[in-house]
């Protein structure tokens, strides 16, 4: 930990300060480097019976144990409803420790060649992919979401880590040449200490979609998960370790609401990138100001998928089913709002519902489920409630919507419900207007182009939005028109990490994944150089 302190000099207080204390606290508190839960303990666990004691923050290169304990709340397995562990929420003196060890890593890291952090990144990406299964099974466990998805999540994050490495070595500025034989170059610096705060809907691929662009660009970063889902963070931050990061380059704090202030307002982090919803983006907003700090914004989002009359029909149903049930509908540019061409409508809802009614419920660890639990009892109740308004209001419920009691007797306590299609739905339904982050699929008739893209665009949202044709300029056409910050035309989420992604309006700004994320996660530094004499009007 002491050498983390080189490179500091008297004239540089904040660098004294780290260093002072990063002695201090190495002397307070030593991390654990044993793993949160051996592989073979995860191979060998099953639904409703891995309980996680450990300590689930990691700063300094290991896992630290909370330093009060008093405030501890319980994290439940959606499938059975058992406790899984207990979250700890950092207080101040915690989150400091972690922003200081992130700070004194990047002095290190920022100062690698980016073929040199490429190469750190790539043996964190081949870890991960040697341990898919094993993180795949805890994200299941901690989630709800079926084994299936949590491996396709599991892939998704390492690729993303390769994708940045790659990119990692490619960084560079450019060479301006001025008149007299001047010149000017640019440079493209890390920020700094980044934070990463993220939702509970893909804890573990969040983490790495927030980390994998900040590491390659000489950032540290720290991250807060969402307190329902603490677990597998912890595990990226113990396999970008044993990958060979500085110490304290990539740090978990749990907590909710107000550890996730503390990492906003602290003077050392430089940039806050945030996954959740629009009441909780616009807080990070606002305390991101106060401190002039960049922020990343991947918000909720009401998103439209238009179907015309001249789709390929299966391909369009099975476009709408991925649009809506992956994950339990718990994911963030659904497309919720099925707009489909009226001569169709009748046809699209018979086979919509016949496919939805066979989606296999159930233990999200085996491979033959496609469908697992929510969240939470209560996210699972809100949820329900938004069905019960959308019949009160006149909708129609083809199928679905109900509380699903598994028979297996050990997910008798788990929160699950039979995804639903509902019918006979206008553009002022509540079930229609808000996000329900759900398994619920509203379905509107339309007439023509021109008045579904005003209906498709009339929401405050602009996460996503897709289009089935077999008009290839209507399609583009469509894709121009829709105010939305992907567009997906004859499919619909499809998020490979070459691909930039963000909102439109209030779905948020700024992108994750792509290389333009590149721009997020760095600054450019113009350098002048006068290569004669001064040309001085004084
Ligand atoms: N656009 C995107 O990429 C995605 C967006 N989401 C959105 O996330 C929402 C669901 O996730 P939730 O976890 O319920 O969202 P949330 O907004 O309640 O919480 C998100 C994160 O922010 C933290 N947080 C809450 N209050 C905070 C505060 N005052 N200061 C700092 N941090 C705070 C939470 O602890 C959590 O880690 C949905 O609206 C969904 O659409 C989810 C996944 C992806």
């Amino acid at each position: 930990m002491i050498s983390q302190g080189e490179g500091k000099t008297e004239k540089d207080p904040v660098q004294l300060r780290c260093f002072t204390y990063t002695l201090i606290f190495t002397k307070m508190a030593q991390p654990l480097r044993t793993p949160v839960l051996p592989a073979a303990v995860i191979r060998s666990a099953s639904t409703g019976t891995l309980e996680v004691k450990e300590p689930l923050n990691f700063w300094c290169g290991g896992r630290m144990k909370p330093k009060d304990e008093k405030n501890a709340e319980r994290v439940y397995e959606p499938a059975t409803g058992h406790v899984l562990c207990e979250m700890v929420p950092c207080g101040a003196e915690e989150v400091d420790q972690a922003v200081q060890s992130a700070h004194s890593a990047y002095l290190k890291w920022s100062k690698m060649a980016g073929m040199e952090r490429a190469r750190v990144m790539l043996e964190a990406a081949r870890i991960i992919r040697e341990q898919r299964d094993e993180i795949a099974k805890m994200e299941v466990i901690n989630n709800g979401k079926s084994i299936t998805e949590a491996r396709v999540d599991i892939d998704v994050a390492w690729q993303c880590i390769e994708y940045y490495a790659g990119m990692a070595g490619t960084l560079a500025g450019q060479h301006i040449q001025l008149p007299g034989g001047a010149f000017a170059y640019t440079r493209r610096e890390p920020l700094g200490v980044c934070v990463g705060i993220g939702a509970w809907n893909y804890p573990f691929q969040i983490a790495a979609w927030k980390s994998a662009p900040a590491l390659a660009c000489g950032n540290a970063m720290v991250f807060k998960p969402s307190p329902m889902t603490p677990v597998t963070a912890v595990m990226l931050a113990e396999i970008y370790a044993q990958a060979g990061v500085p110490e304290g380059l990539f740090n978990v704090v749990q907590g909710a609401a107000e550890t996730g202030t503390l990492l906003c307002h602290h003077p050392l982090v430089a940039k806050v990138s945030f996954t959740g919803s629009v009441p909780t983006g616009k807080k990070i907003m606002e305390m991101s100001a106060k401190g002039v700090k960049p922020v990343t914004l991947e918000l909720g989002g009401k998103s439209p998928l238009i179907i015309f009359k001249d789709s390929e029909l299966d391909n369009a149903v099975k476009g709408a089913l991925m649009a809506n049930f992956l994950s339990q509908g718990e994911v963030c540019c659904n497309g919720t709002r099925v707009f489909v061409e009226r001569e169709i409508l009748p046809k699209f809802l018979e086979e919509v519902v016949k496919r939805t009614k066979a989606i296999p419920i159930g233990d999200p660890l085996l491979d033959g489920t496609r469908m697992g639990a929510l969240i939470s009892r209560p996210h699972l109740d809100r949820v329900l409630g938004f069905i019960s308004q959308a019949k009160k209001e006149g909708a129609r419920v083809l199928c679905g919507g109900e509380p699903f009691v598994p028979t297996d007797p050990k997910l008798q306590g788990g929160y699950f419900m039979s995804p639903c299609v509902l019918d006979n739905c206008t553009d002022d339904m509540t079930c229609v207007k808000e996000e329900i982050f759900g398994p619920v699929m509203s379905v509107l008739p339309f007439d023509t182009e021109e008045e579904v893209l005003q209906r498709a665009n009339n929401t405050t949202f602009g996460l996503a939005a897709g289009v089935f044709t077999r008009d290839v300029a209507r399609a583009h056409r469509v894709a121009e028109n829709l105010q939305a910050g992907t567009c997906f035309i004859n499919n619909y989420n499809i998020s490979p990490v070459e691909v930039p992604f963000g909102g439109y309006k209030m779905s948020g700004f700024g992108r994750e994944n792509g290389q333009v994320t590149i721009e997020y996660y760095s600054q450019l530094k113009t350098v002048v150089v006068e290569m004669g004499e001064v040309d001085s009007l004084f």
